[in-house]
């Protein structure tokens, strides 16, 4: 059984190559929950649907979220009405969103996800990290912002000077998911929004430490492959970089995998994770995701 860590966007292409090379229902996927909330009075989960849709074939791969091929009416209708949305939420993704709602009144986040999941045809488990409201604040030069406002709203250009979020409990299953794994993977992820708030939490670093764990870095050359963790990175002082990824995870992290531009980085990183391998992490389609799965899964394959 391989156990995954995962956000939103990186991890979930290369859960398209795990899938292939590797029993689905040996795959347990812990989905980072902080930038849950509630939108239009339905509570999005970002992170766990896109996983859900992602293994249930349906995801979008242009935005990685949402459904492929779904219409916005209630979205654009919502807008006419003078109640425009942040988020661009779908029909069909909003269906699956009320439902989780509803679900929501009676049961904890683990276990509507649980239900969701079966639907889906899902064949791996998909756990989210914590059933606690949690939230993330990024202080930025023009104050403190929600995560989506951020994000969404501002599109990550104001200068990033420090990331918060509050500790949650980790959800019924993740520890001994953890524990029990033959391998844990940290997806190539937001190494401070999204792989931080799930190894922060109470036991999890030492849990990491009793199993082999691998990271595939997010980065390339001193850049992100896409989005805001170069910022959040430096505001924590951390390097931009694969080297900076080394630093965060070096506690628990048994094997990094870096891309071919980061080569020169190895010697650097090889003083802080005793193994490191170098490889196209670019995950630009089916077969360089399947290929990184191999290399990932190597011994236990
Ligand atoms: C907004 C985004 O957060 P989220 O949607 O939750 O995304 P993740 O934290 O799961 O991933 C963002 C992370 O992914 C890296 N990425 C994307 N594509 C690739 C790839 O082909 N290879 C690779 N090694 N990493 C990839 C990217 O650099 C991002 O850092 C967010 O925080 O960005
Ligand atoms: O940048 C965006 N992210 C959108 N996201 C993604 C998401 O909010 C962030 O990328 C993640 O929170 C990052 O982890 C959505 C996620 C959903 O589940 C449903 C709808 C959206 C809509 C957007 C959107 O319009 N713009
Ligand atoms: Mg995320």
């Amino acid at each position: 059984m391989i156990t995954v860590l995962s956000g939103g966007t990186g991890t979930p292409k290369l859960l398209q190559g795990l899938v292939r090379v590797f029993d689905p229902e040996e795959i347990t996927v812990i989905v980072n929950t902080v930038e849950n909330g509630y939108f239009s009075g339905v509570y999005v989960a970002p992170d766990v649907d896109t996983v859900l849709y992602t293994l249930a074939g349906i995801i979008n791969e242009d935005t990685w979220y949402g459904v492929e091929g779904d219409t916005f009416i209630t979205h654009d209708t919502l807008r006419e009405l003078g109640c425009p949305e942040l988020l661009r939420i779908g029909d069909r993704d909003r269906a699956f969103k009320i439902q989780k709602t509803l679900l929501m009144e009676e049961m904890p986040l683990h276990r509507a996800v649980e239900i969701q999941s079966r639907a889906l045809g899902v064949k791996s488990r998909v756990l989210p990290m914590s059933n606690e409201e949690s939230s993330i604040v990024i202080v930025t030069d023009e104050g403190d912002m929600e995560f989506h406002e951020f994000l969404v709203e501002r599109r990550s250009e104001p200068e990033v000077l420090d990331v918060r979020f509050k500790g949650v409990k980790p959800a019924p299953g993740v520890l001994d998911a953890i524990e029990s794994a033959d391998a844990v993977i940290v997806g190539p992820s937001n190494p401070i929004t999204s792989i931080g708030p799930i190894i922060h939490m109470d036991g999890v670093i030492d849990s990491l430490r009793r199993v082999n764990v691998s990271a595939v870095s997010p980065f390339t050359g001193g850049r992100a492959f896409s989005g805001p963790a170069g910022k959040f990175m430096e505001a924590k002082g951390y390097e931009a970089s694969s080297l900076g990824v080394a630093e965060i995870y070096r506690d628990f992290l048994d094997r990094l995998i870096i891309d071919e531009t980061d080569s020169d980085l190895k010697g650097e990183i090889e003083k802080l994770i005793k193994e490191v391998t170098i490889t196209k992490t670019n995950m630009k389609n089916i077969g360089d995701k399947i290929m990184l799965a191999r290399i990932l899964l190597g011994e236990i394959l």
